[in-house]
């Protein structure tokens, strides 16, 4: 099965106004009790689509690969606490050239999904880019994760896991190694998100504070699937 990736122009995608978005917006009707936007960042053809995809549908686009072109948005309501959660999840297109339209989508995420592809250096080495233009258009208290995709391909892999984790302590924000092949921590990365910003959302001042950190540690020990390769 080939990826079909969605086609907006940068005019509708910054206004909404597309057939395709209204269609999709007319569809959508499940109850929620809180809605966070959740977006998807990193070079071209480090695993971003699929990675939403498994989530989204538990399901691997595997085949050719096509890129994304501007910006695309799925929904996804998960259960945290008794709460039902609908995270509006939006993939963005890699290639530098459409990068002015999807700066104009940073101001209003809640989160933001880091990804590099563990065999593609270069990816990698981008991620601290990344970060400087996320610390340029995003909000200051915005939730980043660091996600090094492709875990199942160990015999490719050029970036050790210790160099994923180094680089995201060095910057203060979770990581794990994901695979949208194999599904491993694509869940747990988004429902990580998702409890950390419904907490945000919900926590009452004498509540105990959510530690998103912790969290991850504990649920990848639990699985025992964060280290592939
Ligand atoms: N083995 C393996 N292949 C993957 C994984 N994730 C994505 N791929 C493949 O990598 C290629 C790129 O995946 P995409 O999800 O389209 O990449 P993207 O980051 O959305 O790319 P842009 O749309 O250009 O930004 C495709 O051929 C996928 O099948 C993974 O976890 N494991």
């Amino acid at each position: 099965m080939s990826a079909r990736k969605t086609s907006l122009t940068d005019k509708q995608a910054k206004n909404g106004t597309s057939k395709y978005v209204l269609e999709r917006c007319a569809s959508i009707n499940e109850y929620y009790d809180v809605a966070f936007k959740v977006m998807l960042l990193g070079d071209s053809a480090v695993g971003k689509t699929c990675v939403l995809v498994r989530f989204k549908d538990g399901a691997f686009l595997g085949g050719n690969f096509i890129a994304t072109v501007g910006i695309d948005f799925r929904n996804k309501v998960v259960d945290v606490d008794n709460l039902k959660v609908k995270l509006q999840i939006w993939d963005t297109a890699g290639q530098e050239r459409f990068r002015s339209v999807t700066h104009a989508y940073y101001r209003d995420a809640q989160a933001l999904l880091l990804l590099y592809d563990i065999t593609n250096k270069p990816s990698f080495d981008n991620i601290r880019a990344w970060l400087t233009e996320i610390f340029d258009y995003a909000q200051k208290d915005v939730v980043i994760m660091l996600l090094g995709n492709k875990s199942d391909m160990a015999a490719e892999r050029v970036v050790k896991t210790e160099e994923g984790e180094k680089l995201a302590k060095e910057y203060g924000v979770p990581f794990m190694e994901t695979s949208a092949k194999t599904g491993v921590n694509v869940e747990l990365a988004f429902l990580a998100i998702a409890k950390e910003l419904k907490h945000r959302a919900t926590q009452l001042p004498n509540e105990p504070k959510f530690k998103l950190h912790d969290y991850i540690e504990s649920q990848k020990h639990k699985s025992g699937c964060c280290r592939l390769g």
